[in-house]
């Protein structure tokens, strides 16, 4: 059987020598005790690393690896030359295990002919063997598969906005009152972080963007979020936020922050066939002399936000509403972007039944869902397969609301994020402080 270990024999083998060289050097100079005392703290500190390394991580996967391999189908038959030749099998090799924040890194070589798939459809099943809490899996280059592995869970801990895009700054305060941040921004928002700490900022302008996750799952925090994070680009007249709120018990509590709010299926219905008319307006007047719309208090940059869209478009009883609804989302999210507008809706259930213009948002959020296959409903096919686990996000809000995978547009991966919790006291905060036409 061919050994794929992988293990790099030459630093031992410096290792080795550099002893034998010291040892022969005490024997010399202090004689059979000097070298005696050598061989002892050489014998001493070898039990000891390989002690070390028996129970340490890296230890525990290159042991485990050629198993595991095996199980998950990584396994390849060497050609034989005899009938009667014993048969001798290869797997991929791992290249090296490096220690990251939070967990480890495993980089694995792929045989040919092997994709990156052939390991990535297995990342729950690595992930149980290895006993870590999560492992995602990465192509960095071609042959080559990163498999992350997350010992503990980084985004475990509910943070929020004070703290966003500030991993590990001491003295922040999570309550602290809600600041602007400068300079006003329409294009973009924080949101929270990456798994990796970084900054989760999500692109509004130039994009649609639907947030499907269950009951309880944190969706308010992704509106309140965009909220926030727009109020000072609305206060300077750069953006204008209008509401629809079927279920009055989210966007109703800050409604004095957005120039056009309504809980009424058909007032919410008559708004949105008003911003199909206002862009059909500038779609008109940019026509030949624009081609990317910058906004301005004239034209400014117009985010929708509907907090259940399946209320207009599936679970509406009014067939001419539904109907209407469905007809200027589709309008909006198919030619508002390029003319300031964008749709940002939430959903519980992302199935095609109840949302059938899915497709029509470019960016999409996935947090806690029922079922693995509505994973791949929101963030496309094989999605869930790559690592967005979003079906098993825990279902304790503060272990698991807010909590999320979305892609990058550079990065097939999913990534795994976490939204600050924007709580009643923040949204209180914001009515306070930046309430268009008030006090600033
Ligand atoms: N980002 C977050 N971090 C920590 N906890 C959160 C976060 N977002 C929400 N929560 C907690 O989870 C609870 C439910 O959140 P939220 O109301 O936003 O869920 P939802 O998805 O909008 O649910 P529904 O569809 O029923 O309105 C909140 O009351 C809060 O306690």
């Amino acid at each position: 059987m061919h050994k794929s270990t992988g293990v790099d024999w030459r630093k031992p083998a410096y290792v080795a020598g550099a002893i034998f060289v010291l040892y022969l050097a005490a024997d010399l100079k202090f004689g059979p005790g000097g070298s005696f005392l050598v061989a002892a703290a050489f014998i001493f500190a070898s039990v000891g690393l390989a002690w070390w390394w028996y129970f340490s991580f890296a230890g525990r996967v290159r042991r485990g690896w050629p198993l595991l391999a095996k199980a998950i189908g990584l396994w390849q038959q060497d050609p034989i030359k005899r009938i009667n030749e014993e048969f001798s099998y290869a797997w991929p090799v791992i290249s090296r295990i490096k220690r990251e924040p939070n967990g480890y890194s495993v980089r694995v070589l792929l045989l040919p002919g092997q994709t990156p798939d052939n390991i990535a459809d297995h990342t729950e099943g690595i992930a149980h063997t290895w006993r870590v809490f999560r492992v995602d899996a990465s192509s960095p280059s071609r042959g080559v598969v990163l498999l992350r592995a997350w010992v503990s869970d980084p985004l475990d801990k509910p943070f929020g906005p004070a703290a966003m895009g500030m991993p590990g700054l001491p003295g922040v305060r999570d309550r602290e009152p809600v600041k602007a941040p400068a300079p006003a921004r329409y294009d973009s928002v924080a949101l929270g972080r990456c798994d990796d700490g970084s900054p989760w900022v999500l692109r509004l302008h130039g994009t649609h963007v639907m947030v499907a996750g269950v009951t309880g799952a944190g969706k308010g925090s992704i509106l309140w979020g965009v909220t926030r994070g727009l109020l000072p680009a609305a206060r300077a007249g750069l953006v204008e936020l209008w509401a629809l709120d079927p279920k009055r018990m989210e966007l109703s509590y800050g409604r004095a922050l957005f120039q056009r709010y309504s809980s009424d299926a058909a007032e919410m219905v008559e708004m949105l066939e008003d911003a199909v008319r206002e862009m059909s307006a500038r779609a008109h007047r940019f026509a030949g002399k624009v081609r990317k719309h910058e906004p301005s208090a004239d034209c400014p940059f117009v985010v929708v936000m509907v907090d259940e869209l399946a209320f207009l478009t599936a679970y509406q009883p009014d067939r001419d509403l539904r109907k209407r609804a469905d007809a200027a989302i589709a309008t909006l999210t198919s030619q508002g972007r390029s003319v300031g507008f964008c749709v940002l809706g939430a959903l519980q259930d992302p199935r095609k039944e109840v949302m059938n213009l899915r497709n029509l948002f470019p960016d999409r959020i996935a947090l806690r869902l029922d079922e693995p296959a509505q994973v791949d409903m929101v963030l496309g096919l094989g999605a869930r397969d790559r690592g967005a686990t979003a079906d098993l996000i825990s279902p304790i809000p503060d272990v698991g609301a807010g909590v999320g995978y979305v892609k990058r547009e550079t990065h097939p991966e999913p990534v795994r994020v976490r939204a600050a919790y924007v709580s009643d006291s923040d949204i209180d905060a914001m009515v306070r402080d930046y309430t268009l036409g008030g006090a600033a």
